[in-house]
């Protein structure tokens, strides 16, 4: 009987994960990983819904605090990208270093063929697809795992609708019932609230400064760059403006914000770089989402030098450095890079 780890939340999607793989016949073991350190209960009460779970199903269930190792992989890069003025995409970084990283890690030291998790995503092993939900799915943030870990991953709920994840659950016993009716988990599951919340608590993110146009001049006051992503049109003022402004580009050296109108934010050319590619062809064309819900946008990639030169079949508007530009051929990733440049 092969062995696979699944990775627990505590959250209904790894709850229902673990139910289907034992129904398979797979020798099932769950994981919890601490990825904070947080004293209020949080972990405590994961950890009570996790205990519940694997005592209905009968199976083992382990712990890892990892909280350093996710501290100094996601948490730190997540506020020095707002210190830097980029926007930041923690969940990329966890899926690659740390559930992929170090909870395969862990998988393998305990012998484990497989590691499975809640994710919505397809994989073959070799490649990873959209999945069947297309409102959940979670492909983009999986672009950045690494080729090797591909053969290890399994993501049961490919097929399935969050919400039939949900009826099952309600349906198998009390246990997954009290999980399923739990709040839906945040977006970034340390940012409770906004962002700006998490940052504060490391810098000070109100020191008002100037708004410039593309020029160099003086149009205007913002409030700390630190508090604008590339697209913003608001928050800030623009003297005597008639027309919405967007934010353009921050500038953390001297605390200024560019803004422009909406035609300056067209972008036709991006490149990206610590590319992760699952394929070895360097000039192709594919579609690529340079934000997370963003449509696929058609496009030619050349890679040079480990830099990914993407041209735009159309213009996209609001690219940020920082996130990370996907490649999809229909719904197959077939690689991803992080956003250094945009240009015209
Ligand atoms: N602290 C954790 N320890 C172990 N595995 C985790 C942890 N957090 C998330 N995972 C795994 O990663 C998957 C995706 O996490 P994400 O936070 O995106 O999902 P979710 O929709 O909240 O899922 P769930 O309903 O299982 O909580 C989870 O389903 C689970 O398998």
């Amino acid at each position: 009987m092969k062995k696979v780890m699944v990775g627990m939340s505590g959250g209904i999607d790894s709850s229902v994960t673990a139910y289907m793989l034992k129904k398979q016949g797979y020798e099932v073991e769950g994981v919890y990983l601490k990825l904070h350190n947080r004293t209020d209960g949080y972990h405590e009460s994961n950890i009570k819904h996790i205990q519940n779970v694997t005592n209905f199903l009968g199976i083992k269930y382990h712990v890892l605090d990892i909280a350093d190792d996710f501290t100094k992989e996601v948490y730190d890069y997540f506020v020095n990208s707002y210190l830097e003025g980029t926007t930041p995409n923690p969940c990329v970084k966890c899926n690659r270093q740390i559930k992929f990283g170090k909870m395969l890690e862990f998988a393998k030291e305990h012998k484990a063929s497989y590691l499975a998790t809640g994710h919505y995503a397809k994989t073959d092993g070799e490649f990873i697809y959209e999945a069947e939900d297309k409102s959940k799915d979670q492909s983009y943030f999986l672009s950045q795992v690494e080729k090797e870990a591909l053969p290890y991953m399994m993501f049961p709920m490919s097929n399935y609708k969050k919400e039939d994840i949900v009826k099952l659950g309600e349906k198998l016993d009390n246990v997954y019932k009290k999980i399923a009716q739990k709040n839906e988990s945040q977006e970034i599951c340390f940012v409770d609230t906004v962002y700006t919340d998490v940052v504060k608590r490391h810098a000070n993110i109100d020191i008002p400064g100037k708004v410039l146009d593309e020029k160099g001049n003086e149009i205007g006051t913002h409030k700390g760059y630190m508090h604008y992503t590339i697209g913003k049109r608001r928050g800030f003022r623009v003297h005597g403006a008639q027309e919405p402004h967007f934010v353009k580009s921050l500038n953390p050296k001297n605390n200024t914000i560019v803004v422009g109108k909406k035609e300056s934010l067209e972008v036709n050319s991006v490149e990206a770089n610590n590319l992760n590619m699952y394929i070895d062809t360097t000039n192709f064309k594919c579609g690529v989402k340079l934000r997370y819900r963003s449509v696929l946008l058609p496009c030619e990639v050349t890679i040079k030098n480990d830099i990914a030169h993407i041209k735009l079949d159309k213009s996209a508007f609001g690219v940020a450095a920082g996130q990370l530009a996907v490649f999809y051929l229909d719904e197959k990733v077939i690689g991803s890079g992080w956003i250094t440049k945009t240009s015209k």
